[in-house]
């Protein structure tokens, strides 16, 4: 739909020309997208943002006037603007489905092909990725706190710019929201749109009664009313049930109030009588303001009679987690189709990279609940009748042995030389995935606040890899010491 082909880094582009030079861009390469830490000290995260990668591989190619202005920069030669002329993705990529729960170091997304194709993707793909899955995970925990109650996405207007309010809307759907006030978001990605009305509205006519009655008798059967512009108890809610009243004697279902101000939890429970006592039982009450896990939890078990909760700025922007660090990262390279593990080093053991083709493997038991994920080199077959010993791969002492368990592969085809083989679901079907992936999880992963660690540990393969590795590479370095 969209062509973002030049929505990269330039060292992309000065890379790929370098490879070029060097011959070595039909080098084959696999790169690991994947993240180090769980945002929002959060027991897991949902990844998003597959369709929108899928969108982007579909429609890349450089136009005539990006290479005009590549060319423009007096850094790239004409040989390499050839190249790019013809450009297209001609490799494979496998991903986890969105929706699906995810954990530090597990490749979401597997690129693998020509090292001048998959060295341009990365920005991209990354910039797309990081966003969804970091609003999905937040969304997933602020309907989390909501318990059964519904919650509409109202951010755009505070959004770090249009992108991220449609994007942003679409990810908060697949963590659960049930609406988003966004309305191209809804034409794009078919989400239910709504919405109530702002305290201008109110302003604008000479009383509060009259403009709810205004309201009312505009949309009849989708009327929720704005109840703190003057004073929610004295004035709101009493105007509020008069017209409710007049709503249903003529016939239509009056939908409700919204509390966007004040003491959300002892303003609900006051209304809640009130409209009550006014035989108004079915009207819901929706509240907003500056809403976030925190405050719908604290409010809820304060005993709030809140039904609805609009969340706006705090989703969007994730505000108390603004990015989620994922990478893409090379773990191996070849030619030809044979491929070589490949590992970074780093000081810093977190950023020591897991070498090799893998995969992710996810272990239930017999009721369907999981019990970890194994990161795994991509030809390793775990029998599901024969016990595994699992070890963490920095406390190497800390061991479990998983019996009787079924697995699943998360990594599924995507593209293959780079035609698209996995049919795109529809955002709902997501939204449902998403849900029902949640169910597998025990309460103790997804409690919002110092949730029980999932255990992802790497397979006794890939561990034994990545330590030969590692000793190989430091060797290299000595004796090269010693010769220099
Ligand atoms: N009972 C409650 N427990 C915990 N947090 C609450 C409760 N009621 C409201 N809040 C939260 O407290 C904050 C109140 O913010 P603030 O003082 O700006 O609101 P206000 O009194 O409604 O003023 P304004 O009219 O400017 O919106 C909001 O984040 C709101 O969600
Ligand atoms: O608080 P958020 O989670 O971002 O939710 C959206 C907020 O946006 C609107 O407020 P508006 O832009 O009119 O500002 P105000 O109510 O804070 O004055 C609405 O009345 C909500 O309070
Ligand atoms: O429809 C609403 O009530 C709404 C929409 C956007 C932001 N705040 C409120």
């Amino acid at each position: 739909m969209e062509n973002r082909t030049m929505l990269t880094d330039l060292y992309q582009l000065t890379m790929m020309q370098g490879y070029l030079v060097n011959g070595y861009h039909n080098k084959e390469a696999v790169f690991d997208v994947y993240f180090r830490s769980l945002p929002f000290n959060g027991g897991y995260a949902l990844a998003a943002g597959l369709e929108q990668v899928v969108d982007y591989i579909e429609n890349l190619g450089f136009e005539e006037d990006d290479l005009e202005y590549l060319r423009s920069l007096n850094i790239f030669s004409e040989e390499f603007i050839k190249e790019l002329k013809n450009f297209r993705f001609t490799g494979n990529i496998d991903a986890i489905p969105e929706g699906t729960a995810v954990f530090p170091y597990e490749p979401l997304i597997r690129v693998k092909g020509r090292i001048f194709e998959t060295q341009l993707l990365e920005t991209t793909i990354l910039n797309l990725v990081n966003f969804e899955t970091l609003i999905a995970t937040k969304a997933s925990r602020v309907v989390s706190a909501a318990g059964g109650g519904s919650v509409m996405e109202f951010g755009l207007r505070r959004a770090q710019g249009p992108d991220a309010g449609i994007l942003g809307a679409r990810a908060a759907y697949i963590g659960g929201c049930q609406s988003t006030s966004n309305v191209l978001a809804g034409k794009r990605y078919g989400i239910p749109v709504a919405g109530t009305q702002a305290h201008s509205w109110i302003q604008c006519f000479p009383s509060e009664l009259d403009a709810f009655r205004a309201y009312a008798h505009t949309f009849p059967d989708m009327c929720l009313l704005l109840v703190d512009t003057y004073n929610v108890l004295k004035s709101g809610v009493p105007n509020a049930i008069k017209v409710g009243l007049e709503l249903e004697a003529e016939g239509h279902q009056f939908l409700g109030i919204r509390l966007d101000s004040g003491d959300l939890t002892y303003l609900s429970k006051e209304a809640r009588r009130m409209l009550d006592e006014a035989g108004l039982k079915k009207a819901i009450i929706v509240a907003s303001n500056d809403l976030d896990e925190e405050t719908i939890f604290a409010i809820r078990a304060q005993g709030a009679a809140i039904n609805s909760w609009g969340v706006g700025t705090n989703l969007i922007t994730s505000k108390d987690n603004p990015s989620l660090g994922g990478v893409y990262k090379l773990a191996a390279e070849g030619d030809q189709g044979v491929f070589h593990p490949r590992l970074k080093v780093s000081e810093n053991i977190a950023k020591i990279t897991n070498p090799g083709i893998k995969k992710v493997v996810r272990f239930y038991d017999r009721a369907g609940k999981t019990m970890a994920d194994l990161i795994a080199l991509e030809d390793e077959v775990f029998e599901e009748g024969k016990a595994l010993t699992i070890f963490d791969p920095i406390q190497t002492w800390k061991r479990k042995t998983l019996t009787n368990f079924r697995t699943r592969e998360l990594l599924v085809p995507i593209f293959r030389e780079g035609k698209r083989v996995y049919d795109l679901p529809k955002l709902k079907g997501i939204q449902l995935y998403a849900h029902k992936e949640l169910e597998t999880f025990w309460d103790e992963v997804k409690r919002l606040t110092n949730p029980h660690n999932y255990i992802v540990d790497l397979s006794a393969n890939l561990f034994e890899l990545k330590q030969q590795l590692l000793l190989t590479i430091n060797n290299d370095i000595k004796s090269k010491q010693g010769v220099e």
